[in-house]
């Protein structure tokens, strides 16, 4: 009997028993509440290729795409029907993306989500959050924390300083990816690094948003933002007192159409965000193709389920962190640092041919993994923490925080051959290497063809045995270049190791992860007197 394709699988029992539940109470709530059901295809039509969509050819080779999001059936919907606005809809289906091969992640996910599409009025937020609270409590899982942000936020606050454009983006990129080292830098060469509220702009989220509110530089544009975000607190303290809600003033918008608030939840039990929406008013159109305001919510129905399971099980809130370490060289050159920033790593100290370590009072684990499964493990959400080098994230799809460039375990890629290698000879040069992202970005920028040979270790050996022309490796002190005989012809990026980080890991430890980040910045930056500005 065949199985099922590596990215399926089937759903049965009390897996999908909470499933049904949770989209019998969605209907209940959205029915009273006078939305209007709304039910798309799988198929759309495929004219357009794009990485995340899975296609399907019909009969006579015409191409269809699976729905991959709930967005753009309901874009062509409303754009090829005469609907009256406003209008309140919902939704309750599959969606389907192609996840990375062998990567243990599905193509299919349960998606559902309401809208009101037409509606400029602040009420149609407000409208959208007492739903979300409505089916918090019909589902019965209370401890969301709420998270209220608004997508032109950052360019709200930089517009208030003198930036040029580019220093907007530099900045804008380095706050949305929490990358400590990269924002901190930007921030000195721009001459920013006394002012107390930039300093502290990538973690002011949870407390510390609230915390920072007051200093958000004033214009009529932040204080508007200010004050939407105050009336929805009041909702929701009305709603339930119990329910935690604040502002994150460092989000990134959740996708770039978002135009207004935006609202997310997550739990302590779940490594996704939960619900997630807010007001995008430049992606709609009606029949005339005028554009059409709209606010809505989408849910992974998936990860509500999961936490529905632990709801159901009553388990007790997380209190334990665990860091993915890459074993060898990254471990042992980042060990001393961790120590000096208060982790009790002393469990590593023996490591015999164990993988799973403790702290001494048992709140930290530190897992040992090889350098490209680091990643795999904080996708998964089991590991919160993670320390690898920079080489081995340039080489993999990443969607977490890159927080610090820890600066050990150093070194710098670079192009090397033997000694009578001329550029010029080779039209197509093959060049060996185990980094081919790397490697074709850099070819790429200097418009060269070559062709890549990816090969796993001892790569030095390639030239000199004629299985390419060249190589792209890691170098450190150069030796084994020399013995080998190769030459350096360029140096690329440097390598070290960085301290990343599930997103949703951040939010739930974010006492834990602002000191960790205040101490290692205290060691990577001694003699700094900027960094008493943290608020700690
Ligand atoms: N000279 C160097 N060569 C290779 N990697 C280095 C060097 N210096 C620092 N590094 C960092 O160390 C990591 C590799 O560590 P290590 O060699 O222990 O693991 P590995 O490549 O899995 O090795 P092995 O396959 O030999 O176990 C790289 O990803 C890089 O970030
Ligand atoms: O400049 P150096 O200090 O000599 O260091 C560079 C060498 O170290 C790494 O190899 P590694 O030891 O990881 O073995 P590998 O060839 O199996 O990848 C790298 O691929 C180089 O071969």
């Amino acid at each position: 009997m065949e199985g099922l394709p590596a990215t399926s699988r089937d759903e049965f029992g009390e897996e999908l028993l909470i499933k049904q539940s949770i989209e019998h109470h969605f209907n209940l709530i959205l029915n009273q509440a006078h939305f209007l059901p709304i039910a798309t295809p799988f198929l759309e039509k495929g004219e357009t290729l794009r990485p995340d969509s899975m296609y399907l050819s019909g009969k006579d080779g015409e191409l269809f795409t699976l729905k991959s999001d709930m967005t753009r059936p309901l874009s062509r919907f409303l754009a090829t029907n005469h609907i009256n606005y406003p209008t309140h809809l919902y939704y309750f289906g599959e969606t389907f993306t192609p996840p990375t091969q062998l990567s243990g992640h599905y193509n299919q996910q349960t998606q559902a989500g309401f809208e009101i599409i037409g509606e400029t009025s602040w009420a149609a937020e407000q409208e959208i959050l007492q739903q979300t609270l409505n089916l918090m409590a019909e589902l019965d899982v209370t401890d969301l924390e709420i998270e209220l942000s608004d997508a032109k936020l950052a360019d709200a606050v930089l517009a208030t300083y003198q930036l040029s454009p580019q220093q907007i983006t530099c900045l804008k990129d380095a706050l949305f990816n929490k990358n400590m080292t990269q924002y901190r830098q930007k921030l000195k060469a721009y001459h920013l690094i006394d002012d107390t509220f930039l300093v502290n702009w990538p973690m002011a989220f949870g407390l510390r948003g609230d915390a920072l509110l007051p200093l958000l530089p004033d214009s009529p544009e932040i204080n508007a933002m200010k004050t939407h975000w105050q009336e929805l607190i009041n909702s929701v303290k009305a709603f339930n007192s119990n329910i935690k809600v604040h502002v994150d003033l460092a989000a990134r918008p959740l996708k770039s159409y978002y135009t207004g608030t935006t609202i997310r939840t997550f739990s302590q039990h779940v490594s996704e965000y939960i619900f997630s929406g807010g007001r995008y008013d430049q992606l709609l159109q009606d029949h005339r193709g005028c554009l059409l305001p709209a606010v809505g919510i989408g849910i992974n129905v998936d990860a509500l389920a999961t936490l529905k399971a632990h709801t159901n099980k009553q388990q007790p809130e997380k209190d334990n962190l665990t860091f993915v370490l890459a074993k060898g060289r990254v471990e042992k050159a980042v060990r001393p640092l961790l120590k000096n920033a208060g982790i009790d790593n002393s469990a590593l100290e023996n490591p015999e041919r164990k993988l799973i370590f403790h702290s001494n009072d048992n709140k930290l684990t530190f897992i040992l993994v090889k350098a490209d499964d680091v990643v795999k493990y904080l996708d998964a959400g089991i590991g919160d923490i993670g320390i690898v080098g920079s080489d081995t994230m340039a080489e993999q799809p990443f969607n977490h925080y890159d927080l610090l460039d820890l600066n050990v375990a150093r070194a710098q890629f670079v192009l090397a051959s033997t000694h009578d290698f001329r550029h010029h000879i080779n039209m197509r040069p093959k060049i060996a290497t185990k980094y081919p992202t790397i490697t074709r970005q850099y070819f790429d920028k200097q418009n060269k063809d070559i062709q890549i040979i990816k090969l796993t270790g001892s790569v030095e050996l390639a030239p000199l045995t004629d299985l390419a022309d060249a190589i792209v490796d890691i170098s450190q002190t150069g030796t084994t270049l020399k013995e080998n005989n190769l030459k350096v012809l360029d140096e690329l990026n440097d390598v070290s190791a960085h301290l990343i980080a599930n997103r949703i890991s951040v939010r739930q430890q974010r006492a834990f992860f602002n000191e960790l980040i205040y101490n290692l910045l205290n060691i990577l930056e001694p003699n700094d007197e900027n960094l008493s500005k943290s608020i700690n």
